[in-house]
């Protein structure tokens, strides 16, 4: 390094962002089971009996009547989070728990929620933190959090089997990929002193943990039913944000009395906002781009690999790696500055290509871009079976029911359930010109496997991303590509309908055929 040449940055501390370099992104310490000071019972009684007051539809009456409770008994961090997770359970069961949405919040939840939520900045819904990070506890102290076998959640808002699993699975995923932000901080320092052999080792680890998240994932059909998942559980996560045709043009007026309130927008909860996944993306140095956007330039190097492209400047963009940058608001601010920090800090991919006679090293880190992938693929297939065909087979049923009986049903429900199938009877939702919900991910997955060194992991990336043919899969039988449908841009835009994700509202082909099987 020449005398004037600038300090590389920092590389992060994980205890300077609350972070644990064995349960990474999940609390230091275990979430609190319940509020130690008395003066909560109330929240906590509520919480507790969430399902009971939803299906006697006495939950607003009894949130209306709650006095509203000062935020003076929170002392520990661990309390604020216990807090927060309540209050956003409370709020999403009273705005989304009614025949229709409440567009409203009182004050007895509003007024705390909000100054928890700025304490422990985060925004004042039910993100993915306030349902997976910090809503578990083991179930036998003295065993690892790591094994779904040994978790249990703290708070449902349906009380199934199904909804627990769901959150669960990724708190296994959490913990079972906490140990790699340590041992990639550390491969960044080892690069930098050009030990390769303590990359190459990092590296390795990190494909064997990437694989044991893929595992965990897929044991999500064990206990979870998409139909469940997609008419029950799914509504409750839903967010304020593009949910006119769910009930809610304006979004939600949180209520603190001053009268001068204005509504809020707010994305739904969704594990888009797992900060663990974005920083496998750092650590590696894979781009997002836009959606739709194919990388600008691509030098074809002596090995056959990609120059790294530029860093995407698209963070403005309303989706594509600006959704995915967006869901670092949903984050707790300090992993997000913990994730910012890492990227000024991440070396390994121009390390990498800067070392292409390093064989170990190159297959190492080759190995770490096809897990990832892979990892992505199998979540393609996840969000194929739990949103993109429930929503289709629920659409096909609202269509045969409208031209059988012009009478309405006893009871009409608004929310996010009937949504995507009032939309295109409604007009004006068709084809509204969002992005698509599968090319998104799709290419989210293709740029993983963009960076890759060695010709024959490229070749054999591309080939398992190709249109046909058979072939050893890194992952198993990750083959969705055969079976999802096409990119939106291929078809006629008027089979295009909105499809409401986790977080976002998206736009999937409506006509296509696309069972996946896994
Ligand atoms: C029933 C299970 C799941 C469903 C239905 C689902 C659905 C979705 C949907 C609809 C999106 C698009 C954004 C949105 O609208 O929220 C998304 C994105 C994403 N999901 Fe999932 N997801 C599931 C499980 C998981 C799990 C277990 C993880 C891992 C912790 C995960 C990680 C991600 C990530 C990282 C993204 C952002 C796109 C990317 O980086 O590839 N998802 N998911």
């Amino acid at each position: 390094m020449s005398p004037t040449s600038p300090l590389p940055p920092p590389i992060p501390v994980l205890e300077d962002y609350g972070l644990s370099p064995t349960t990474g992104f999940l609390p230091p310490t275990l979430p609190l089971t319940r509020l130690p000071d008395p003066y909560y019972n109330k929240w906590e009684a509520i919480a507790a009996n969430l399902q009971a007051h939803v299906l006697s539809r006495r939950l607003r009456g009894v949130v209306d009547s709650l006095p509203v409770l000062s935020t003076v008994g929170l002392e520990h961090d661990a309390e604020w989070r216990r807090a927060y997770s309540l209050l956003c359970f409370i709020a999403h069961a009273y705005i989304w728990g009614g025949d229709a949405p409440a567009d409203r919040l009182p004050a007895s939840v509003s007024v705390p929620l909000l100054a928890i939520a700025a304490r422990l900045e985060v925004p004042p819904v039910a993100t993915y933190a306030a349902v997976c990070l910090w809503n578990f506890k083991p179930l036998f102290l003295d065993e690892p959090i790591d094994n779904l076998e040994n978790l249990a959640t703290l708070n449902t808002f349906t009380g199934s089997i199904d909804e627990s699993w769901f959150y669960l699975v990724s708190v296994a995923i959490e913990a079972r990929g906490g140990p790699i932000l340590a041992l990639m901080l550390t491969a960044f320092g080892a690069a930098r002193r050009d030990d390769a052999r303590t990359v190459t080792r990092c590296l390795c680890a990190f494909a064997e943990r990437l694989t044991d998240l893929t595992i965990i994932m897929q044991r999500l059909y064990e206990s979870c039913e998409p139909a469940t998942f997609y008419h029950r559980i799914r509504p409750f996560l839903a967010g304020s944000k593009n949910m006119a045709e769910a009930g809610l043009p304006r979004g939600v007026l949180y209520e603190d009395g001053s009268g001068t309130e204005t509504y809020r927008q707010y994305a739904g909860g969704s594990n888009a906002q797992s900060s663990l996944i974005q920083f496998f993306d750092i650590a590696l140095g894979i781009h997002h781009r836009a959606t739709g956007e194919t990388p600008a330039t691509t030098t074809t190097t002596t090995g056959g690999g990609a120059a790294p492209p530029p860093p995407s400047s698209s963070t403005t963009t309303k989706h594509g790696h600006g959704f995915i940058h967006e869901m670092r608001k949903y984050m707790p601010a300090p992993h997000a500055r913990f994730l910012e920090d890492a990227t000024r800090a991440a070396n390994l991919r121009e390390y990498v290509e800067a070392h292409r006679s390093d064989r170990a090293l190159c297959l190492a880190y080759d190995a770490c871009l096809a897990m990832l992938s892979s990892f992505r693929d199998k979540h393609i297939s996840i969000v194929t079976r739990y949103i993109i065909n429930p929503s289709r087979e629920a659409r096909a049923r609202s269509r045969s029911r409208a031209a059988a009986d012009d009478d309405a049903p006893a009871r009409k429900r608004i929310n996010l359930a009937t949504a995507s199938k009032i939309a295109p009877e409604k007009g004006g939702q068709r084809g509204t010109g969002g992005t698509a919900l599968i090319p998104f991910l799709k290419q989210a997955r293709d740029e993983t496997s963009e960076p890759a060194v060695e010709e024959w992991t490229r070749r054999f990336m591309k080939r398992k991303m190709g249109s046909g043919g058979g072939g050893a899969d890194f992952g198993g039988s990750g083959r969705v590509d055969m079976l999802l449908p096409q990119p939106a841009a291929a078809l006629d835009k008027e089979n295009v309908v909105d499809v409401k994700g986790l977080a976002w509202s998206w736009t999937m082909e409506d006509d296509v055929g696309g069972i996946c099987m896994v």
